[in-house]
């Protein structure tokens, strides 16, 4: 097995760890790189091989129970990455079994309208809209629980229908870029319970007649009828109209992407939810980002270079969630890179841990190409690359989309029904690309290059720029940056937010801005994709 490059790594990256999984201890061949070989945690079942030199390879690896290696496990078939995100200590108990409540798909009884693959948020969701507009629908993925902290903008949540599924609201939000004063965002932030947003998410699949398959999807085959198969393991095939993936970035095995796309960068956390002495921060505010120097030792890596900041939700005086987190790197941040800086963090803040209640850990690749929308097959979600490339914020984009894409996804398979000749060639021909280009009409990809843009903007700035930077950021009219935050913005819109930004920024960071501009390649393609109108 060759050490995996990080862009591929991206399009492989799965967002939940399976139990069955082993650690393995062993160097990829054909990597001519010094390769550190990690182990994380006491129980977990993962390794981490890490390229010391260079920024080409990193890669996680984990080896799935009953293969010797790597290189048996992709022999057999097993998807040849794997990981991102260790969540442990975490309670899952009380989130119900997919299995449980919906109805088993059977191989053999009949073809469904759609299958979607990936059963975390954006899958379930799409997979109940479907269903609700008469669809036969079936969800395919292992039956997991949630295991991500979302937090989400209170006012976002609620147009969704969904503050009942915030377990804590912030009145306003916060942010520390020195030690002048901070700036109040003015606008409510939501701390999502990963429990309740599972049962609401699950109770629309049960409402709308989903069923399910607990399994993992190894291929997506098309019959000579046109049919799509989705075969699973243990020799089960599923047969299917149309297939969705929409299993998280780590789809890369059942989806095309873009070749010559945009390098990926990762976001990286490393949160933990605590009780504390001394807490400095008002319970009544959210801290969306400290970026002060609290961080007394000074790390010598390459991946230390990166600022890093801290995340906030004061649940009570004393217990708190705190993340540390890099908002994006071309390196991905070590987790004990990420957990030191914590800690010194809160040493330096005077705070005292006396309880821990759970941690988690964040990779949410960012950037990176989109998928390739000629081909038949689906994606929704991250695996569509809907990931907002300067934020890593997915979930509501994926949750606010599902109805709109289900209804698109309904009507092609309706026109596959019709009587007329017409309407049915032209079904034929182009199944899938009505779907695709809901999900990436021009406009979205004109938005996408401004975020890239954005993106390789931060991956460039110190710990001084990114204070600069943000300075001016939230000095723009509410309405430019919440909706650059949300995607809401349109590209003129957004060109409109790059003058305002170039005119209220202080000199140094106006010549950034046009340095950027002129010399980064996103900068190009982002004129490109302008003046493709
Ligand atoms: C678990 C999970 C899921 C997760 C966890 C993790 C975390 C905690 C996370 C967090 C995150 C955050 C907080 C984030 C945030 C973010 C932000 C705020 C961002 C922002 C960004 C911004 C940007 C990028 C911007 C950009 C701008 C630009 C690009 C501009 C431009 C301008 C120009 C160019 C100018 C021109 C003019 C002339 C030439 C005249």
């Amino acid at each position: 097995m060759e050490c995996i490059g990080a862009q591929n790594f991206a399009a492989m990256a799965v967002s939940t760890w399976p139990a069955t999984w082993r650690p393995r201890r062993k160097r990829l061949r054909n990597c001519r790189r010094t390769c550190a070989v990690r182990r994380y945690g006491s129980h977990v079942s993962a390794l981490r091989v890490r390229c010391s030199a260079g920024s080409e390879s990193c890669t996680t690896v984990a080896v799935e129970e009953g293969f010797a290696d790597e290189e048996d496990y992709v022999k057999a078939g097993g998807s040849e990455l794997l990981f991102v995100k260790m969540q442990q200590r975490k309670s899952m108990d009380n989130q119900s079994k997919l299995a449980d409540k919906l109805p088993r798909i059977v191989s053999g009884d009949g073809i469904l309208d759609l299958v979607v693959i990936g059963c975390g948020p954006a899958g379930l969701a799409l997979a109940a809209e479907s269903a609700k507009l008469g669809l036969s629908v079936g969800l395919i993925g292992p039956d997991l629980p949630f295991t991500n902290n979302y937090g989400v903008w209170e006012d976002e949540f609620k147009d969704l229908g969904l503050e009942r599924c915030i377990e804590h609201v912030w009145r306003d939000t916060i942010v520390y870029l020195d030690d002048d004063d901070p700036i109040m965002i003015g606008r409510a932030y939501g701390r999502v319970s990963r429990h309740l947003l599972h049962e609401e998410l699950l109770n629309r699949c049960v409402e709308s007649g989903v069923s399910y398959l607990s399994s993992k999807v190894e291929r997506i085959v098309e019959a000579t009828n046109g049919h799509s198969l989705v075969e699973c393991e243990c020799n089960i095939v599923i047969p299917c109209r149309l297939a969705t993936v929409a299993s998280g970035a780590a789809s890369g095995k059942l989806l095309q992407y873009e070749l010559g796309g945009p390098r990926v960068s990762v976001q990286t956390a490393y949160g933990v939810e605590v009780e504390v002495e001394n807490n400095p921060y008002d319970p009544s505010l959210m801290v969306f980002m400290d970026y002060r120097d609290y961080v007394k030792e000074k790390v010598q890596c390459v991946e230390a270079e990166y600022p890093t900041f801290l995340y906030a939700m004061p649940m009570s005086p004393t217990k708190i969630f705190f993340e540390e987190t890099c908002l994006a790197s071309k390196d991905p941040m070590p987790f004990d890179l990420l957990k030191k800086k914590l800690m010194t963090r809160l040493e330096t803040l005077g705070v005292r841990v006396t309880k821990t209640y759970e941690e988690e850990w964040s990779y949410i690749p960012v950037g990176g190409s989109l998928p390739n929308t000629e081909q038949k097959n689906l994606a929704f979600g991250a695996a569509a690359s809907m990931v907002h490339p300067a934020t890593g914020y997915s979930v509501v984009r994926s949750l606010s989309e599902a109805p709109r894409y289900a209804s698109v996804i309904s009507n092609i398979l309706k026109q596959g029904h019709s009587k007329d000749m017409l309407t049915r060639e032209r079904y034929t021909k182009n199944i899938s690309t009505q779907a695709w280009n809901t999900l990436w009409p021009q406009e979205r990809k004109r938005q996408r290059a401004f975020f890239l843009f954005g993106l390789a903007l931060i991956l460039q700035l110190d710990i001084e720029g990114i204070r600069t930077f943000f300075h001016t950021f939230f000095r723009l009219p509410s309405w430019m940056w919440q909706g650059f935050l949300g995607s809401s913005l349109s590209s003129a819109d957004l060109l409109l937010f790059a003058f305002y930004m170039f005119t209220i920024a202080p000199n140094n960071m106006r010549m950034c801005l046009v340095r950027h501009l002129m010399s980064d390649p996103t900068g190009a393609i982002m004129v490109k994709k302008y003046l493709a109108i």
